[in-house]
């Protein structure tokens, strides 16, 4: 995972790989750009970049990313060979960390009551990350496809709730695993937003909102706050590509405002060579940062912007923001994931809900174990729904009942 185990602990705490404290940086620690600020270049996170050592082996500034890079698998691994996290989990007693760690982020299946409780009379707006999320994490990420009973899921809570997609991945592709036109997509980290023609002046106006058409011809509004960079991820894409070529197992993924290096595949043994074959080519672009997520070093634009930010966004094109009669639920299992959970906590605006199976340091209100999970829990969203309005169906037919008796 993103997270690495920290030794006195069974949480495993988030770590920014040391020698780079201007890559991976979060982008909480920068203020968000009020509504007023003009982009691009209110967009930009100022972040200091060391200079590239000219063909010289920088050993510090890779092993940095080889740690992060190790700390995203399970801390176990690495002694017991060829287990499954879960029975190791049992073997060292750290089935008992997870159920300590579930008393601070309960799960919201059992919760599911305190969580409808908060959310009577409100709308629920629930945004859905997609890898490990929806679909349950594989080898190959082309091949991430999510079961017909979770599309159905999806598809029965957006007919109740508005409902969006805020995945890593390019628009189009994880339009193409989901696959319903119900719903709002963004892409490359929240970089690529195609949401409702409406919302507040600044989003309306805003420089880098265009109005478009979608895939069934219906008018949208399209925000591509990095539009600028698509050339050089596009340049970057194909200097990865040829760079990591020779790594067996190596895959590139071109999220079109963001790329992704894959090293699920790849033996550990070759990870260094990665970590620094990425860091090299990072180094001529001082523009682009790296962070990281589940075996996947990810290398993105530096601007101001993250899922949090499209979260907002969101929002406020749905008129939904800053209202106390909506409830936004955010559902995600990744280190990206935690910038969403971060501004619905601190905005005190809804709840966030981290789908893992092992202990994390996290942002979110509540907790669930897998996408099976995800899973019980959207479709109690629907009958949740369902039981308010025969509810208040039965409440109308009775208050017309006694009006016509007092008639
Ligand atoms: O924001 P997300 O929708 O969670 O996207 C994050 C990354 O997800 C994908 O990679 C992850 O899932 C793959 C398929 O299960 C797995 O093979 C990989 O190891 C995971 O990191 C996607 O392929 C990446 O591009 C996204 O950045």
């Amino acid at each position: 995972m993103d997270l690495k185990p920290n030794c006195n602990s069974p949480v495993l705490t988030d770590q920014i790989p040391v020698n780079k404290p201007t890559l991976g940086m979060s982008s909480s620690l920068t203020p968000y750009s009020p509504p007023s600020a003009t982009f691009p270049s209110g967009l930009y996170l100022t972040i200091p970049r060391r200079k590239p050592l000219s063909g010289k082996l920088d050993e510090a500034h890779t092993c940095g990313w080889l740690d992060a890079m190790k700390s995203s698998s399970p801390p176990c691994k690495r002694l017991v060979k060829d287990k499954s996290f879960d029975s190791i989990l049992e073997e060292d007693g750290s089935n008992a960390s997870y159920c300590t760690w579930l008393s601070k982020y309960p799960s919201a299946l059992t919760s599911f009551e305190q969580i409808t409780n908060y959310a009577k009379g409100k709308q629920i707006a629930l945004f859905l990350d997609y890898d490990g999320t929806l679909s349950p994490i594989v080898d190959n990420p082309d091949r991430a496809f999510m079961s017909s009973a979770m599309r159905t899921a999806v598809k029965n809570v957006a007919k109740h709730f508005p409902t969006a997609i805020i995945s890593g991945r390019s628009r189009d592709k994880v339009y193409g695993f989901v696959g319903l036109s119900e719903l709002y997509y963004a892409g490359s980290h929240g970089m690529d937003i195609v949401g409702p023609v409406r919302g507040s002046d600044w989003v309306i106006n805003h420089p880098n909102s265009i109005r478009s058409t979608n895939e069934q011809g219906k008018e949208v509004s399209l925000f591509q706050p990095a539009s600028e960079f698509l050339p050089m991820i596009d340049e970057v894409f194909r200097s990865l590509i040829k760079n990591t070529r020779d790594i067996k197992g190596a895959k590139v993924e071109n999220n079109k405002f963001c790329v992704s290096v894959h090293y699920r595949l790849v033996d550990e043994k070759s990870w260094p060579v990665i970590a620094q074959r990425v860091t090299n080519i990072l180094d001529n672009y001082p523009r682009l940062r790296l962070t990281y997520g589940r075996k996947v070093l990810e290398i993105r634009p530096i601007i101001e912007w993250d899922k949090g930010k499209a979260v907002e966004f969101l929002l406020e094109s749905l008129e939904l923001n800053d209202r106390d009669d909506v409830l936004p639920i955010y559902v995600g299992d990744d280190r990206t994931d935690e910038d969403a959970f971060k501004v619905l906590r601190e905005g005190n605006k809804g709840y966030g809900i981290l789908v893992s199976s092992v202990p994390k340091e996290t942002k979110a209100h509540y907790s669930l174990r897998d996408p099976f999970e995800v899973l019980q829990f959207l479709k109690s969203l629907v009958r949740f729904k369902k039981s308010e309005m025969v509810m208040h169906q039965s409440i109308n037919i009775c208050s017309s009942m006694s009006i016509l008796n007092d008639k």
